[in-house]
């Protein structure tokens, strides 16, 4: 044989036994039972999960080249789900290949398990064949070599001992894919900065040498790698070192059944289990992370045993704590002989979970995740009972064995690890009657009352967020409900609730502090562990105010924000998108809240197509509890009303309300249709504010009359109706009496035929109408846009301050140096140059003025002061005034000390147009060019008390209101 033949048939040998030491290896998954002599296999419970390309650019944001990718990535943000064999396949678009991947996720969604299944594909020749070696690392193995000498060659040998058998000491040729799983717990200092390039494969350095130079492409640029990581640390790797960076979000709904199903084999009690979860919102939601689910099942599988439904776990620490619970119950029963009944925590028990404990925190805190024997004894573990341990308690501690001379240990999870070891600190540093070896004591924690807070700054200082969920366990713990859970372990001296509300206080001040999204969105979590009611606010309010920014969130953070909503057994009635961002992005983020909510407000949202093809998803899944839909204000095209009505004709839509404009007639024909369809189940429609004319509503009226139209409500108020529309409605109604209870044609022309008509059906038996409104009627309702709500307004002389004048036939008011000579008044404003308007505004009422100088154009509750020059008097300074600010260099507006100024303002003219909608809270002010209106600003809020237009008239001022009857 020639050489090359012999070493191609080496090669040969090496693949086909290193694929079989792989098959052997990754074929089972542990999860603690496989001593118990009932292993899980890999390829029977592994449930395909959820891969996204995800937003590279939060690596690291300040990289130029990353911006201009995150922003073109923008531009389409359809999420493509990647599968799992197919995690080195460029994009669609990209052409160049691809030698790095970076899969992030948080803990516990599958990225571990992933890993294995793509090798064990690979092993069994199922998949990614041009792969010609596969050689799947851990960094929580790589840090135990943390202070050896290795040659890259002699690496792989150590770990693949195919590849040495066969004397393989070079890579070049072949493809090789390397997986470096768990970036989080790697322990070497991967410094990129400063380690010397390496380019030889022979050569001997330690492994944090070896490791960044393969990763900066100058070692084996040929290989390709895949590495793993918690979000919190991907930050360790240079960004332009990775070319695509992926995250796995777990599991989506149909998989969380699969999952369950897989693992069940007998159908009935899958299904009872299933059906269990389903009825609780957050714990349903926190299955999509897989080692949730499994713990889940654990747990399930025990309490379901013995009870029938009952109070489930709601939050991570719940779920945890009865985990730890059914593994203590287990191994009483079925290794010391006990019952059932007897209470779990035996002094042995007891003192196991404590030894247990003591590892997890002080290996957590050192930053180690595999231990040896020492480890053990130090915490008082004696080693023969270790290995009762992992045999007994297989589910919490297992015995890793295989590469390492030396026994080593590790939790089955990470995240049992960082659970433990929060029950760790409970138990010790917070009980006040424990006193600490001095060892103990460089811990800052034990420092008494600032305990939490202590923690949180700790949790928050860690780089790679190694204590992020420690923190949450730490939190769910103070809570008294999970002490008693774990009554008998834990001493009841429990935080008061008052000591956990300092902890939530200090929370929401981190993070108001402008923390990463990574650290908010934990912290956030913690509030939620701490059962904190006001947590949704203040998700709103970091979203909201910016601080928490729409684009810069990836869409990992996203769903953990849409996770957070979702789990926090707030209820979700209403979901109002302007509370969190009034926008699409927003929207489409969230729509999993839109989902669970039933009503949803999106009203001026700058909402488009894209959104109405989402809400139709939404308004067609069978899924959806929405039931009331406000879309009003939002510039929907004919295009995008069409796609809505798609979902509003389709047989699963629920929906009963909906408010929304029509941009064209064309969109009352879709309506109509969705109105004459026999599955729609809307009972209230209010198109209000629409120039539907009577065109608009002929189209309306043919879905209408159909028999299948069941419409109880319908508001049609100014919407330029006349005669001839009221006609239509008559007829439509004539053909179909027996639904409609309730016409609102207020603010539009009828005129007195047109209210007759339809006043003879309030009359009728066979029709069902009992309320008609038509009042506000007129011919000036005919005009289009807000200015059909025009009112006259007459200025308050009672008010006037002394330094304004009037003139105009009152109408006009100047600023003026010399005093007038006003009678004194109670209503006067003797300090602040304002006066008020005579006119308590209640419904929609439009009014345009024109100013020069510096003037505040307001509305305000009759309450404002008068006297003194407080914040009180001042239009700007309060709660109960509203303003916009006009002057030569531009609009600003101002509510409550908050003063915006508008961008839009770069051309000022001097006529702005108020528009006020009392009952909807709604006060927009536009500027008028040429007749038309440019939108400056809409106020959104609850009006509570009448509103009167009031004016600021600054030095050399004046202002005036326009006549447009
Ligand atoms: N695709 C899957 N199908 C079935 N079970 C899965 C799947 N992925 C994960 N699991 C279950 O979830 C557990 C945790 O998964 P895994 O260890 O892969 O998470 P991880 O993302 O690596 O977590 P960490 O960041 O904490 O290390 C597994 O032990 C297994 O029980």
């Amino acid at each position: 044989m020639k050489q090359e033949e012999l070493a191609d048939c080496l090669q040969i040998i090496c693949r086909h036994k290193l694929k079989s030491g792989l098959k052997k290896k990754f074929q089972c998954v542990f999860e603690g039972i496989s001593k118990a002599g009932n292993p899980t296999l890999l390829n029977q419970i592994y449930t395909e999960l959820y891969i996204t390309e995800g937003g590279t650019g939060e690596v690291n944001e300040e990289h130029e080249v990353r911006q201009i990718e995150t922003a073109s990535r923008k531009q389409d943000r359809a999420e493509t789900s990647i599968r799992q064999e197919d995690i080195f396949k460029a994009p669609p678009g990209r052409d160049q290949a691809i030698r790095t991947v970076m899969t992030k996720g948080v803990a516990g969604i599958g990225k571990t398990v992933l890993t294995q299944k793509f090798t064990l594909d690979w092993a069994e020749d199922k998949a990614n064949q041009d792969i010609e070696f596969t050689f799947p690392f851990t960094f929580r193995e790589l840090n135990v070599l943390k202070e050896k000498k290795f040659s890259l060659v002699e690496l792989v040998h150590l770990f693949f001992t195919e590849t040495k058998e066969a004397a393989m000491c070079s890579f070049d040729h072949f493809q090789v894919v390397f997986i470096f799983d768990g970036l989080d717990e790697c322990r070497l200092p991967l410094d990129f900065h400063n380690t010397e390039v390496l380019t030889d494969p022979t050569e001997s350095t330690s492994v944090d040498v070896l490791l960044t130079n393969l990763i900066r492409g100058k070692l084996l640029p040929s290989a390709r790698l895949w590495i793993t990581t918690r979000p919190a640390a991907a930050n360790q790797i240079l960004p332009q070192c990775v070319d695509m960076v992926t995250e796995v979000r777990g599991f989506i709904d149909p998989q969380k059944e699969e999952y369950f199903r897989k693992r069940f084999r007998h159908e009935e009690q899958a299904s009872r289990i299933i059906s269990h979860i389903k009825t609780s919102r957050s714990l349903h939601i926190m299955c999509h992370i897989p080692v949730f689910c499994w713990i889940t099942a654990t747990v399930l599988e025990e309490v379901l045993k013995t009870r029938e439904g009952g109070e489930l776990p709601k939050t991570l620490t719940e779920m945890y704590i009865h985990f730890l619970v059914v593994q203590c119950k287990l191994k009483k029963v079925k290794y010391d002989g006990g019952a059932e009944s007897d209470p779990h925590w035996s002094p042995e028990t007891r003192k196991m979970i404590e030894s247990l404990g003591k590892v997890a925190f002080e290996q957590l805190q050192k930053g180690n995740l595999i231990f040896y024997e020492s480890d053990l004894t130090e915490c008082g573990i004696d080693i023969r009972a270790a290995s009762v341990y992992s045999g007994v308690f297989t589910q919490i501690f297992k015995e890793e064995t295989g590469l390492y001379k030396d026994k080593v240990f590790c939790f089955v999870h990470l995240s049992v690890q960082e659970f433990l070891a929060a029950l760790h600190v409970r138990l010790t540093f917070i009980d006040p009657g424990v006193i600490l070896k001095p060892e103990e004591r460089y811990w800052p924690y034990w420092l008494g009352n600032k305990f939490y807070e202590c923690a949180v700054d700790e949790a928050l200082q860690s780089p790679h967020g190694h204590l992020d969920l420690f923190l949450r366990f730490l939190m769910g713990l103070s809570l008294q409900t999970n002490q008693t859970l774990l009554r008998g372990l834990v001493a009841q001296t429990g935080s008061s609730s008052e000591t956990n509300q300092k902890t939530v206080q200090y929370i929401k001040t981190k993070i108001s502090e402008n923390v990463s999204p990574e650290k908010s969105i934990n912290l956030f979590h913690c509030l939620n562990e701490l059962n904190d009611g006001s947590l949704v606010e203040e998700i709103q309010q970091s979203l909201r105010s910016g601080r928490l920014s729409t684009d810069k969130l990836s869409p990992a953070q996203w769903s953990a924000l849409v996770f957070i909503l979702l789990s926090s057994e707030k209820d979700l009635d209403v979901f109002d998108l302007k509370k969190y961002s009034a926008s699409e992005e927003a929207l489409l983020r969230l729509l999993p809240v839109v989902k669970a909510s039933n009503k949803v407000l999106l009203s001026d949202c700058n909402l488009s197509d894209r959104s109405c093809e989402a809400l139709s998803s939404v308004l067609s899944s069978q899924s959806s509890s929405l039931r009331d839909l406000d879309l009003s204000n939002n510039n929907l095209q004919d295009s995008g009303v069409k796609l809505l009505s798609a979902g509003l004709e389709s047989p699963g839509c629920r929906l009963r309300g909906l408010r929304f404009v029509l941009s064209r007639v064309q969109s009352c024909e879709a309506l109509s249709s969705v109105l004459s369809s026999q599955s729609s189940s809307l009972r209230d429609l209010d198109l209000s504010n629409n120039n539907l004319q009577d065109s608009g509503v002929k189209l309306l009226s043919v879905g209408l009359k159909s028999p299948h139209c069941e419409l109880e409500t319908l508001s049609l108020s100014g919407c330029l109706l006349s005669e001839e529309g009221c006609s239509s409605l008559a007829s439509a109604l004539s053909s179909n009496p027996s639904h409609l209870r309730e016409l609102d044609l207020s603010y539009n022309h009828p005129g007195d035929s047109g209210v007759k008509l339809l006043s003879a059906g309030l009359e009728d038996p066979d029709w069902r109408l009992d309320t008609l409104r038509v009042d506000h009627g007129g011919p000036q309702t005919l005009r289009p846009g807000p200015r059909k709500y025009v009112c006259e307004l007459e200025l308050d002389t009672n008010t006037i301050h002394r330094n304004l004048k009037l003139s105009d036939n009152k109408r006009k008011v100047t600023r003026v140096a010399e005093y007038q000579s006003y009678p004194d008044h109670p209503d006067r404003f003797n300090n602040c140059p304002q006066l008020l308007c005579r006119n308590g505004l209640t419904g929609r009422c439009y009014w345009e003025v024109e100013w020069r100088g510096l003037v505040y154009i307001s509305v305000s509750y009759r309450g404002i002061r008068r006297k003194g020059y407080s914040d009180d008097c001042l239009f700007e300074y309060n709660d109960h005034s509203w303003t916009l600010m006009c002057s030569k260099g531009g609009y600003s507006v101002c509510h409550n000390y908050r003063r915006t100024s508008l961008s839009s303002s770069s051309s000022v003219s001097n006529r702005v147009a108020v528009y006020v909608d009392c009952p909807a809270g709604s006060l927009s002010f536009y500027r008028v060019s040429s007749d038309s209106l440019i939108h400056l600003h809409t106020f959104n809020t609850t009006f509570t008390e009448p509103l009167y237009p009031g004016f600021f008239v600054g030095s050399r001022s004046s202002v005036s209101l326009r006549k447009l009857y």
